[in-house]
């Protein structure tokens, strides 16, 4: 018997308000003009601190209303032209209407203020580059339709895709891939099959990864194989039964940081912005100065990006990360370079690590956890007692309540920089070095 579905319920939508005047007071850290209207707050997307606009209300709730700007009577000195053609829709940069030195100073302030119990008095340094093309590794969205297909990104206010028709955060080299690619994909049976393209620039050059919906027929492939041979690219293919493409020893990708060799997946976490890891790494470098008496652990450690540096100049290196294939690659990356002060481990560092490491003799730890922090293993640092701490953070907001906890556990904030790996974005990136209270005193 066939089952009768229930009727599907379509979405509240709600009216939109009337047309309002608001003066624009402050930005969020997402790039929302903050207003208020009759004492409400209201975030107006494309606002600007010190505008007055009229927006309208889009979404009305109890304690705050989203709106969308509609007109600007009095518009920031701040205020630029986006340089790229899809900013009002694409989701991928919010920022790209403010002055590149006021999205600098928009992230300052948002990270001071973040910082506020910790460090105060820190003077905030900075790392920045080259506001445009600096991104080596993207993710394109395909979507296929009766009238063609959708090649780009997801919109700002959906989840649909915007098309793309040139990304100005790209690379050089990778926007030229895409071009290619775009032109390519028009009316290729391959369009069908593909949900995502991951693209990646590197010392190897670039490359074009094809997540499959579906499998594809080999002379497609072969097709494909030839596109890739007249534009230089190294292609991989992610099967639909896949969860990693299967990618041979020869075929892996490699960059190179201080002097050294990395070698990875195409699909292991890597930094986005070669210059600023670059600037990064040497900065870390220098802040926690290591030598040949340091035992240091490098929590979060990916594929060795700070483990292999550090393992050149201390007397021994313990990165610890998740992911089992990242771990044998930094294992393969320390015999590449010819390292043997360092070692790799595997572990879940939400969770206490039994690997003996208060007997370790460490003296600084180095740990750069994804966007939720490290609460769950601060303890353990504590107990280990290093000298010093060196947090590398994408988020301001677990950076800061990371850095209370340490504080509160006998850490003090010496040093503090502002990353600006994502201009154009409202991407925060900091580095933070604390140092054990009692040897601050000379204890
Ligand atoms: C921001 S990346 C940093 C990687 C590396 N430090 C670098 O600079 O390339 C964070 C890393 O933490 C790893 N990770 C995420 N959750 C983890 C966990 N619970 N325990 C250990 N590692 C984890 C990820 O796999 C990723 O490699
Ligand atoms: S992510 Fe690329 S396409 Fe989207 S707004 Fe930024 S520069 Fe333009």
């Amino acid at each position: 018997m066939r089952r009768r579905t229930a009727p599907r319920r379509s979405p509240k939508v709600q009216p939109l308000g009337p047309v309002q005047t608001y003066q624009v007071d402050s930005l969020t850290h997402e790039a929302k003009g903050v207003a208020r209207f009759s004492g409400k707050v209201t975030f107006i997307d494309g606002a600007l601190p010190g505008e007055t606009v009229e927006a309208q209300v889009v979404k009305a709730g109890r304690r705050f209303d989203e709106a969308n700007l509609t007109r600007i009577l009095q518009s920031s000195p701040h205020r630029i032209s986006p340089a790229c053609v899809h900013f009002a829709k694409c989701g991928g940069c919010s920022f790209q209407h403010l002055a590149a030195e006021q999205q600098l100073e928009t992230k300052k302030q948002w990270l001071k203020g973040q910082l506020r119990n910790v460090a105060d008095n820190a003077e905030l340094e900075l790392l920045s580059d080259a506001p445009f093309a600096y991104r080596r590794r993207a993710r394109i969205s395909i979507q296929s339709q009766k009238e063609g297909f959708q090649m780009g990104f997801r919109g700002k206010s959906s989840k649909n895709i915007i098309q793309i028709d040139q990304c100005l955060v790209l690379t050089q080299p990778l926007q030229l891939v895409y071009a290619a690619l775009k032109k390519a994909l028009g009316n290729n049976a391959l369009t069908s099959k593909v949900g995502h393209i991951e693209l990646l620039e590197d010392t190897q050059g670039t490359s074009v990864l094809f997540r499959l919906t579906a499998p594809i027929a080999e002379s497609l492939q072969a097709e494909w194989q030839a596109w890739a041979k007249d534009h230089d690219v190294v292609l991989y293919w992610q099967q639909p039964t896949e969860s990693k493409a299967s990618v041979a020893p020869t075929s892996l990708r490699r960059y190179e940081l201080d002097g050294l060799t990395f070698q990875y997946h195409p699909q292991d976490f890597i930094q986005v912005n070669q210059t600023l890891n670059q600037q990064m790494v040497a900065q870390a470098m220098d802040w926690l100065a290591p030598n040949d008496e340091d035992v240091i652990l490098d929590l979060f450690c990916g594929v060795g990006n700070f483990s292999l540096p550090l393992a050149k100049r201390a007397k021994q290196v313990l990165g610890i990360e998740v992911q089992e294939s990242m771990v044998e690659a930094g294992r393969k990356n320390a015999q590449l370079n010819q390292l043997d002060k360092v070692a790799f481990l595997a572990a879940d560092l939400t969770q206490p690590v039994s690997a003996g490491l208060s007997k370790m003799g460490v003296t600084k730890v180095l740990l750069d956890p994804p966007r939720t922090g490290a609460l769950e293993f601060l303890d353990s640092i504590i107990k280990i007692k290093p000298e010093q701490i060196l947090y590398v953070s994408c988020n301001a907001s677990t950076l800061a309540r990371d850095a209370e906890y340490l504080v509160a556990k006998g850490y003090q904030v010496s040093r503090v920089s502002l990353m600006d790996m994502f201009p154009q974005t409202s991407h925060v990136e900091a580095m933070m070095l604390l140092q054990k209270r009692s040897k601050l005193k000379g204890k």
